[in-house]
C-alpha cells in the first residue's frame, strides 16, 4: 500500500509539478541564449582576428611609446624631414634650444637659418654645427612635430608609411596617466620598411660631424637620454695641462676602449669598467680635460647629475644602465651625494648629528629642485655605488667624476674598479700662464705644433681679432714671459718692448725665485678670463698682467680680513 500524501502537500502536488515545469523552460531559454552568446562573440572574435591578421599582413604596424627613446628620435626626424614638414599644419613646437633663439646677433641667426634651409633642399648634406635636431621657424629655433591623431605620409625609400602620433589615458595606481606613441604603419607584406625607417632614425639622431660633439641629459621624469645637443669639439691644446698628466691619460682612455682589451677583460670574466676621477681646485680644467678626451676620441657624453630634482637610486642605476657603449658617463660634482654626516664631518660643522641615517640623506641633500616643482633627488651613496659596479650596471663606458672637494668622498668611492686613475687638479703655474699666453695670441709664422684643424681655427681666430699683432716667435717668448711673470710677481718687470730697460741681473734671479716658489693662487679660468678682457691686443694683456694680479691679491686680503673680522664678532657674541 502506497503512503498517503500528506495533506499540506496535497494540494500543492500539481502546482509544484506546473513551477517545475516553467522552471526547466526558462533554464533551457537561459542555457540557449547563453550558447548564443558564447557563439555570437566567437565568431565576433573569429572575425576580429582574422580582420587583424588581414591588416598585420597588408599594414604591418610598429608602436613606439613615448618612454621609449626611439620616441625622440621619430619626434626628431619628423621635424628633419621635408616630406613631413610639408604635411604638418597643426604643430607642436619645441623650442630645443632656447640659447640660440635668444641671441639678438642677426648675421649668425641668417647663417642658421640658411643652413637649415639648405638642409631641408638636400637632407644628404650635412647640418652645419647645433641645428642637426631642428626645424626653422623664422627666427625662433626649435622641432616642429605632428599633434596627436595627425597621420604623416612618408615614401622612406619606397617604403609608404603611416606616422601617427597617438595618446591614451590609464589609471596608475592612484592618478590617471596619459602616455604618447608613436604608431608606424607600412604597406606592405613585411615590416622591413619600417625598421629601415627606424634605422634611419636612429642614424640621424646620432649622426655629428667629426668637429662636433654630442652632449646627452637625462629626461627629467624618464631617466631616458634625451636631446643631444651637438657643441664644437675642445681642442686637444687647448687644455693646459703638463704632458705628463694628458698624455698619459689619454693613452688610457684610449687602450681602455680598444678591441682587445674589450676582449681581454671578457676572457677573464672581469666587467669592464674604468672611472677616472678628477679632483681639485676650480676652474682648473676638470671638465675640460673630459671634454678634450671626449673630443679627440671622437666619444658622446652622457652627463649625469644625481642631485638633479626628481633623480632617485633606480633612475640613477637605469641612466648608467642604458648608456650606450664606448662612450663617456660624465658625473659632475660627486661630493654632493655625500651623505651629511660626511660632509658635515668633513667641513667640520659643530653642530653635526652623527646619527643620521646615511642611506636618506637625499632630502637634505639636494638642490636643483627648486622651481621645477619636481620632488627633491633621494640618490643615495649606495644607490650610486651600485649604478657605478653593480651586477646589472654599464659596462664599455668610461666614467668621468669631477669634484672640487675630494676630503668629501666616501673611501668606498675609491675602492679598486670604482675609480681606478684619481687625478689632482692645482691652480694656474707660472708654466701654464706662459702657455695659455701663447694660445691666446699664437704666432702664426711658425704653427708646427698645432694639429691642420686647429691652426685653422687659430688662424681664423687671429685674423678677426689680431691682424698682425704678434710679429716673431721671439715676441711671443717675450710677451708670455712678460705676463706670467706680471701674474706671479707683480714687482718685476722684465723687459718688454715697452717698458724701459731694468735691472736684468735682479730680475733673472727674482724670474727663478718665482719658478719655484708661486704664491699665488690664480686659477686657470680666471687667467682665462684675464685674456678675455684684452683678446685684441697682446701687449697690453702683458703689460697690465702685474695690475691685475695685484688688485686680486688686494681683494683677497680683504676678503680674509673682513672674514677674520666677522669671525671675531661670532666669537665676541657667544
Ligand atoms: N688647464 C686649463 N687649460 C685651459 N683652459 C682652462 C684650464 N683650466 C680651466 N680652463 C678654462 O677655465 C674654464 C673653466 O674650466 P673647467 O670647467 O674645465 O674647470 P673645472 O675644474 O671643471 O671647474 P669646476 O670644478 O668649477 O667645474 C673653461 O672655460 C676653461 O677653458
Amino acid at each position: 500500500m502506497l503512503p498517503e500524501i500528506p495533506a499540506f502537500l496535497g494540494n500543492q502536488g500539481s502546482a509544484g509539478l506546473t513551477n517545475n515545469v516553467k522552471l526547466d523552460d526558462i533554464l533551457s531559454l537561459a542555457i540557449r541564449i547563453a550558447l548564443i552568446g558564447l557563439l555570437a562573440a566567437a565568431v565576433r572574435q573569429l572575425c576580429t582576428s582574422f580582420e587583424s591578421s588581414i591588416y598585420d599582413a597588408f599594414f604591418p604596424t610598429a608602436h613606439i611609446s613615448q618612454t621609449d627613446p626611439a620616441f625622440e628620435w621619430i619626434q626628431s626626424y619628423l621635424a628633419q624631414s621635408p616630406q613631413a614638414q610639408k604635411q604638418i599644419k597643426s604643430f607642436r613646437l619645441k623650442t630645443a634650444d632656447l640659447r640660440q633663439s635668444r641671441r639678438d646677433d642677426s648675421n649668425r641667426l641668417k647663417e642658421v637659418q640658411n643652413a637649415v634651409k639648405s638642409f631641408l633642399r638636400h637632407p644628404e648634406s650635412t647640418l652645419s654645427l647645433a641645428r642637426k635636431n631642428a626645424t626653422f621657424v623664422d627666427s625662433v629655433i626649435g622641432q616642429i612635430s605632428p599633434i596627436n591623431e595627425q597621420s604623416i605620409f612618408l615614401n622612406h625609400k619606397g617604403a609608404y608609411l603611416w606616422i601617427t602620433r597617438k595618446s591614451k589615458c590609464y589609471a596608475k595606481v592612484e592618478f590617471l596617466t596619459r602616455e604618447e606613441h608613436f604608431e608606424i604603419c607600412g604597406l606592405s607584406f613585411q615590416p622591413k620598411g619600417i625598421k629601415q625607417f627606424l634605422i634611419d632614425a636612429h642614424g640621424a639622431f646620432f649622426k655629428k660631424s667629426h668637429k662636433e660633439l654630442l652632449i646627452f641629459n637625462l629626461g627629467p621624469q624618464t631617466a631616458n637620454w634625451i636631446d643631444p645637443i651637438p657643441r664644437p669639439t675642445r681642442p686637444w691644446l687647448s687644455v693646459i695641462l703638463p704632458d705628463e698628466v694628458k698624455e698619459p691619460l689619454l693613452q688610457d682612455v684610449k687602450d681602455f676602449l680598444s678591441d682587445e682589451e674589450t676582449e681581454w677583460y671578457c676572457a677573464r670574466g672581469i666587467p669592464h669598467r674604468r672611472g677616472y676621477l678628477l679632483q681639485g681646485k676650480p676652474g682648473s680644467g676638470k671638465t675640460s680635460l673630459a671634454t678634450a678626451i671626449a673630443s679627440q676620441l671622437g666619444l658622446d657624453i652622457y652627463i649625469v647629475n644625481p642631485a638633479a630634482g626628481g633623480m632617485d637610486d633606480n633612475k640613477l642605476n637605469k641612466a648608467f644602465r642604458n648608456c650606450p657603449p664606448g662612450n663617456m658617463i660624465l658625473l659632475e660634482d660627486i661630493d654632493c651625494v655625500m651623505p651629511p654626516r660626511i660632509r658635515r664631518a668633513q667641513s667640520g660643522s659643530e653642530n653635526g648629528n652623527d646619527g643620521d641615517d646615511d642611506e636618506n640623506y637625499g632630502d637634505n641633500n639636494a638642490t636643483n629642485s627648486g622651481g621645477t616643482g619636481m620632488v627633491k633627488s633621494t640618490v643615495t651613496l649606495s644607490g650610486l655605488l651600485n649604478a657605478i659596479d653593480g651586477v646589472s650596471s654599464q659596462e664599455d663606458c668610461i666614467l668621468f667624476a669631477t669634484t672640487n672637494h675630494p676630503e668629501r668622498l666616501d673611501s668606498a668611492l675609491s675602492r679598486p674598479g670604482r675609480f681606478d686613475v684619481q687625478l689632482s687638479f692645482h691652480d694656474a703655474t707660472y708654466e701654464q700662464a706662459k702657455l695659455l699666453f701663447k694660445h691666446f695670441f699664437p704666432y702664426l709664422g711658425n704653427n708646427s705644433n698645432l694639429s691642420k684643424d686647429e691652426s685653422t681655427l687659430s688662424e681664423k681666430k687671429v685674423n678677426c681679432v689680431l691682424p698682425g699683432k704678434i710679429e716673431s716667435d721671439g715676441q711671443l717668448e717675450e710677451l708670455a714671459e712678460q705676463f706670467a711673470h706680471g701674474v706671479f710677481n707683480p714687482n718685476l718687470i722684465i723687459k718688454s718692448c715697452d717698458q724701459p730697460d731694468v735691472d736684468l741681473e735682479k730680475a733673472y734671479q727674482a724670474e727663478e725665485d718665482y719658478k719655484t716658489k708661486i704664491e699665488v693662487q690664480i686659477s686657470m679660468a680666471a687667467l682665462q678670463g684675464y685674456l678675455l678682457m684684452h683678446k685684441k691686443d697682446p701687449n697690453q694683456a702683458a703689460i697690465q698682467a702685474s695690475a691685475w694680479s695685484d688688485s686680486l691679491r688686494m681683494n683677497k686680503q680683504e676678503e680674509e680680513k673682513k672674514n677674520r673680522l666677522l669671525k671675531k664678532a661670532a666669537r665676541e657674541r657667544k
